[in-house]
Formats: C-alpha cells, structure tokens, sequence
C-alpha cells in the first residue's frame, strides 16, 4: 500500500491528533465495502443521494471560505474549491444516480438524514460564529480525508469493471488530489498568518484540534447513515 499523501503540515498535526476518530473515519466499514466491492448498492445509492444533499451544503461552507478570507491565496482556494465541488464532484452523483433513474431535481429536494443535517450545519456555524481558521478546521477533514481514502483506494483498485471505479476514480484523480494539496498549502498559509510559526504553542490550538475532530466524529457518523440504507 501507498504512504498517505502528503497535505502539508497543520493537516498532518489535527490528522495525528484526532487519533483513532481518525482511522474510525477513514477505515470504517462503508470504505472497506467501496474498496473490496462488497457495499451494497443500496448502501451506496443511499449515501449518494445524502451526499449530494451534503455537497450543496458544503458548497456553501466553501462559499463562506470566501466570506472569511483575509488574502488572495484564501480566497482564491476557496473559491476553486467550490467551483470543483459543484463541477467535478457533484457531476459524479448526478450521473451515477441518473443511470439509476434518480433526476437531479430529486436529489435536490431529497430529505435530509439527522446525521447529515447535523455535519453540515455544524461545519457552516463554524464558519459563521468564528473566522477564517475555525471555518477550515471543521472543513479540512472532509475535503483532505476523502483525499486520503481516495488515494488509497485508488493504489488498491485498478480494475476499471470494480462496481465502485467511478467514485474511486473521482477521489483518487489528479483533479480532486490536487484541490487537496492546495487547500493544505493554504492551510499552513493560512494559521502562520493568525497564530504564527509555532501554532500549537497558541491559545487558539486546542480549540481549532477540537473542531477538526469532531468533524471526524461526524465523518464517521455519515458512513454510519450510509450503511442504514441497505
Ligand atoms: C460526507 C462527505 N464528506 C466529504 C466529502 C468530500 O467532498 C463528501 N463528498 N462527502
């Protein structure tokens, strides 16, 4: 198996840091499933439709991103973010659901589960009652964790008749691999900018540490939802 790929270093230290929350999100059973192809297909067209839901949500944290940013480099990261999310990411779910007979209009109008609600409410009030670096904190794991397990899905799967190539692909794919090293570029960027060079040492760490893993937690939480829909 490939090293995990290298997304700079704030994002090395909140990764470490959240311990085995992290490795509860991205080894949980719904990626196992992905990767050996045993998910059901019910499953995975559960979570599809939830996580297109997600992704309008998400866009919009990624829009408040550019809200919040203090430089150029914030803000034009966030605002590419967002144009790869709704472009490249979201065409993913509406051509994967459309061959299941699932129209986008349907997806956008689709019920919320409690688990998705709360993740993306959670990552948006961030956003709005702190700044630009609280915002990323609750954002990293999602945009960097769905890096990490595309790429090793990606090293493991290279049969393209594997049930799940399509997702895979779009994970482990130069694009979305390459929003990830950017927003963790950023990301140094960004807290030596507001807390310096030796960030763990500020007052604000801990509080930023605890934003990112409890996104973690609610990561795992929305495999959980995922493998309700069986
Ligand atoms: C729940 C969730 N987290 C992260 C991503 C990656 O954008 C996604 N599509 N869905």
């Amino acid at each position: 198996m490939s090293a995990a790929p290298d997304y700079g270093e704030t994002f090395a230290h909140w990764r470490s840091g959240a311990g085995e929350t992290w490795t509860a999100y991205t080894d949980h059973a719904f990626v196992r499933g992905l990767r050996d192809g045993t998910l059901p297909r019910a499953a995975f067209l559960h979570y599809l439709v939830q996580d297109y839901v997600f992704l309008v949500h998400f866009s919009r944290a990624w829009a408040l991103g550019v809200v919040k940013s203090e430089t150029m480099k914030e803000l034009r990261t966030c605002a590419a973010t967002v144009d790869g999310l709704v472009k490249t990411e979201m065409a993913l779910h509406i051509e994967v659901c459309a061959r299941e007979g699932i129209r986008e209009a349907e997806l956008f109008a689709a019920t919320e589960e409690p688990e998705n609600l709360a993740y993306t409410r959670y990552v948006i009030d961030a956003g709005l009652s702190g700044d630009f670096l609280d915002l990323m904190a609750a954002l990293a794991p999602c945009v960097l964790g769905y890096g990490e397990i595309g790429h090793k899905l990606g090293s493991a799967v290279s049969d393209q008749a594997h049930p799940y190539a399509e997702w895979i692909n779009t994970y482990a794919g130069e694009e979305y691999q390459s929003v990830c090293r950017d927003v963790g570029a950023m990301l140094d960027q960004s807290v030596a900018n507001r807390i310096g060079g030796l960030p763990q040492n500020s007052p604000r760490w801990g509080k930023l540490q605890s934003r990112f893993t409890t996104a973690c937690q609610l990561e795992a939480g929305f495999w959980d939802m995922g493998l309700r829909g069986r």
